[in-house]
């Protein structure tokens, strides 16, 4: 039975493609989730993708991932600058949890330089562009091989 691998991401990410395409490129979500779930079976790892614009339902989604999930692949969106519930959430999770970020947070205004998630991550990948999934997805399968 292949790991399972819980991929989060938070509120306005299912406008990828068409929110500021000059800063997050023109794939859709759901062309990120395909070319996560191609890798996956790739690397023997099955992944359910899953995008909430609200805070609790995220937090419910992690919780759900206790015992049941081996990783957490989240972009928390505006949430990583703000969400000391997702941190918390995080934090009663045992398994790997990788944070990425379509853009580069540092490159950008100074509100979105701290992220409370990263306290939790084990791994933070951003600016990659949505190969930055693909990225957090191979050092997964590393980190639960280990
Ligand atoms: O919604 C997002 C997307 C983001 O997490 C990224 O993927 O680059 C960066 C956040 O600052 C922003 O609020």
């Amino acid at each position: 039975m292949p790991k399972l691998v819980t991929l989060l991401n938070g509120p306005n990410l299912n406008l990828l493609g068409l929110r500021q395409p000059e800063i997050y490129g023109h794939e859709t979500l759901d062309d990120v989730a395909s070319k996560v779930s191609d890798l996956a079976e790739d690397l023997g790892l099955a992944v359910r993708a899953l995008q909430s614009n609200h805070e609790g339902q995220l937090v419910d989604w992690i919780q759900a991932a206790r015992g049941t999930s081996a990783g957490i692949i989240i972009n928390p969106g505006a949430y990583s600058h703000t969400s000391i519930a997702i941190l918390d959430a995080l934090n009663a999770y045992d398994g790997p949890v990788l944070e990425v970020h379509i853009s580069n947070i540092h490159k950008r205004e100074a509100f979105r330089h701290h992220s409370y998630v990263s306290h939790r991550a084990d791994g933070v990948i951003a600016g990659c562009g949505t190969d930055g999934y693909l990225l957090a997805l191979r050092r997964m399968a590393s980190l639960l091989k280990a």
